[in-house]
């Protein structure tokens, strides 16, 4: 079996993928290395070979493939920049400070558009990127996501404080909230959702009607519904990674 990582700032997300790289059978989201170990431990499954994709520092990264070595003996390959590959052209002065999970992405958008692109990726940061017919990145941006923008508020202000549970429950609609939580939590959502159009609508100046939009990251649900066209696919960045460090 195949293990396959995605070691953002905040979560690693996991999964396990049949011998042949044709299933997923297991997949999953924890908070460490520990908790990754153990999620792993648990499963009944022997594991051949890995390969990860991380924005952690290089010293982060090692220990955790140091980790897997050790627990599992397992040969792991890590993605690395590139100037080009799969027909996308890295559009960064210099090309290895874009973040690897941002190019598995654009890789994993352009080969399932088969032309233009906006890759829209809602985790810790926020970031967008335009990958055009041709395949040349054009370029991106990066925001403060969700958890960012929350924690922000709570800790640079006196009185906003809530709970997560709130936070879940404030989400039920976009109306003007009537408690800090749902001022906070809606207010940050609508910026989240502002943006998403801005992007759309730079899109459209570059491209007219004619790319696809791909939504991906652990929050992007709380985007999905304001452009009904586009693709929300949990996954994009392991579509990349396969793509990067193929195994055959
Ligand atoms: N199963 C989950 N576990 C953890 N976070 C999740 C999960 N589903 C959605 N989220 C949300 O995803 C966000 C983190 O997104 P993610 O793409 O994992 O970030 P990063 O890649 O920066 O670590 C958090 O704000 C969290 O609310
Ligand atoms: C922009 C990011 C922080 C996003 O990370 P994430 O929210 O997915 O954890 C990451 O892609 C990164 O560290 N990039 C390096 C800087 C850059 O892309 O310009
Ligand atoms: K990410």
């Amino acid at each position: 079996m195949i293990l396959e990582l995605d070691c953002g700032n905040s979560f690693i997300k996991w999964r396990v993928l049949s011998a042949k790289a044709d299933a997923v059978v297991q997949e999953g989201v924890v908070d460490s290395d520990q908790a990754l170990l153990d999620a792993l431990h648990g499963l009944a499954i022997s594991l051949q070979r890995c390969r990860l994709v991380s924005v952690r520092t290089a010293e982060e990264t090692s220990d955790l493939i140091k980790l897997l070595e050790r627990d599992f003996r397992l040969p792991v390959v890590c993605a690395a920049p590139a100037r080009e590959m799969s027909g996308v052209r890295n559009g960064y002065e210099e090309y290895e400070r874009l973040g690897l999970d941002r190019w598995l992405a654009m890789l994993g958008g352009y080969r399932l558009a088969s032309g233009a692109c906006l890759v829209l990726d809602f985790g810790t940061a926020v970031t967008a990127d335009f990958v055009a017919a041709d395949g040349e990145h054009l370029g991106g941006f990066i925001c403060p996501g969700m958890p960012l923008m929350r924690n922000q508020l709570r800790t640079h202000t006196r009185k906003i404080r809530y709970g997560d549970q709130a936070a879940e429950r404030a989400l039920v609609s976009h109306a003007p909230g009537r408690s800090t939580v749902e001022a906070v939590e809606r207010g940050c959502s609508l910026m989240l959702r502002g943006f998403v159009l801005t992007q759309i609508e730079l899109a459209r100046a570059y491209w007219g009607g004619d790319f696809t939009v791909f939504v991906t990251g652990g929050d992007a649900d709380l985007v999905s519904g304001v452009v009904p066209e586009a693709k929300v696919v949990p996954d994009l960045v392991f579509v990349g990674l396969a793509m990067a460090c193929p195994f055959s």
